[in-house]
């Protein structure tokens, strides 16, 4: 295709600046999170000056793709998106990094040629919509059909978590504290509501043996009766494990997240309970969307706009859940502010998004804007400014930078079971189910 005529909105070139950002030791059934973790800060400038921000994965299998994918936005309009998510497979994708691989990196479902385009393109995407906001004089959510809510509520996003990284590995202190019992995770729970009025809690699981983590979920609905709680251990357990927790925690779960792989088994589990049953690890492509729904595998899909392809994406998603009646809530990996800005822009315009949105951005101690986003009552206020109402920090983009340069390949790829062999050498990624 070629390239539209000249405007000022055309795009002149694309910024891609991979970065390494500190992560605290937050457990999860793979392994525990590496001291530093990648993401990739994307920067679309058009003709006339105007620069708009996104933000997605930094692993290598991104960044392969984000160039070529990149290339074919520059000499085109920002507005032009249709037309580069229409032409983004003639972009090849390397076979050897899709080939019946599950995507255990980021613990969110299968791996295709497709979700890896789109998880680079949602990047695009939002630099694109942040280029023509700023460009109109418009917030994204405006760009989008406009806002339904002026704030948009997040959970707590409760992890197992060591008081530090291992000894001897480079890293950055946080003040959380260890937390490796009910007790550890009361103790968290009450730090997220003090600094940041959370009041829905959701619980990393897959980490110790079941019968501990519905302990934890149990302290947590004596320290905060009557607030929503959900457990998530990432596929962990088995049809019966999962039907035994689902009994045990039905009365204070709000949902019960991936407590087994794969829609079959989901289906069986929602068979069995009374309890929703919250996915983002079974549904995660539009092609998955039939089985789940038709079985009904899950009542809740997480939306996410990185690997869904974007904002205009998890609009659609959200109206295909509406359809069949299935509810939608907002999972997140770790990331940045440029992220939850366009989190919270797609999320105030969807209707049905009745679930407070999870986001890893409080374990952040990093970012690359000027000025850090606030959650405040639990809440993110949605930003009127135009575009997605955030500013790069330069500084800070070349500091991240600069430690990814100077890694030795060794964090540039999420690997959650190599952090846990710093400390275990024998760790072996677990099979599941594990209980
Ligand atoms: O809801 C989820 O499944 C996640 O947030 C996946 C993440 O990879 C989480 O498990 C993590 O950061 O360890
Ligand atoms: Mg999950």
């Amino acid at each position: 295709m070629t390239a539209s005529t000249s405007h000022g909105l055309t795009v002149t070139e694309v910024r891609l600046t991979p970065v390494l950002v500190a992560d605290p030791p937050l457990l999860n059934t793979q392994g525990v999170h590496q001291p530093y973790t990648p993401r990739l800060i994307v920067e679309v400038v058009t003709v006339d000056g105007v620069t708009g921000l996104g933000e997605t994965y930094g692993d290598t299998k991104y960044l392969e793709l984000a160039r070529p994918l990149a290339d074919r936005l520059v000499g085109h309009r920002a507005d032009d998106l249709n037309r580069l998510f229409a032409e983004a497979d003639q972009v090849a994708v390397d076979a050897a990094r899709v080939s019946g691989q599950v995507d255990v990196g980021g613990l969110r479902g299968v791996q295709t040629a497709d979700k890896l385009r789109l998880s680079v393109l949602s990047a695009l995407e939002v630099a694109c919509l942040d280029a023509l906001g700023k460009s109109l004089g418009l917030p994204v959510h405006a760009l989008l059909g406009g806002k339904v809510r002026d704030a948009v509520e997040y959970s707590a996003y409760l992890f197992y978590k060591w008081a530090e990284h291992p000894e001897g590995v480079p890293a950055e202190k946080d003040d959380w504290g260890a937390a490796l019992d009910p007790a550890g995770v009361v103790g968290q729970a009450h730090r997220f509501t003090e600094r940041y009025g959370f009041t829905s809690f959701k619980l990393k699981g897959g980490v110790f043996p079941p019968e501990e983590e519905i302990a934890a979920v149990r302290a947590l609905a004596a320290a905060f009766p009557g607030h929503p709680l959900r457990l998530d251990p990432n596929g962990a357990w088995s049809v019966e494990t999962s039907l035994k927790v689902a009994r045990e925690l039905a009365d204070v779960l709000e949902y019960l997240e991936d407590p087994t792989l794969g829609t079959p088994a989901m289906a069986e589990v929602s068979a069995g309970t009374e309890v929703p049953l919250a996915t983002n690890m079974c549904v995660t492509t539009f092609a998955e969307i039939k089985e789940a729904f038709t079985r009904d595998a899950v009542q809740v899909v997480l939306s996410d706009h990185h690997y869904w392809g974007g904002l205009r994406n998890t609009r659609h998603l959200a109206a295909i859940c509406r359809t069949f009646g299935v509810g939608v809530s907002m999972h997140s990996n770790t990331h940045l502010g440029i992220s939850l800005a366009a989190m919270t822009q797609v999320a105030s315009t969807v209707p049905n998004l009745h679930h407070a949105c999870d986001s890893h951005y409080p374990w952040q101690s990093e970012d690359v804007l000027t000025e850090r986003l606030a959650f405040e009552d639990g809440t993110v206020r949605v930003s009127d400014a135009p575009g997605l109402g955030v500013e790069l920090d330069r500084d800070r983009l070349a500091f991240l930078h600069r430690r990814w340069l100077d890694d030795d390949g060794t964090l540039r790829d999420r690997d959650d079971a190599a952090a846990m062999r710093v400390a275990d050498p024998a760790w072996t990624q677990p099979a599941v189910p594990r209980w």
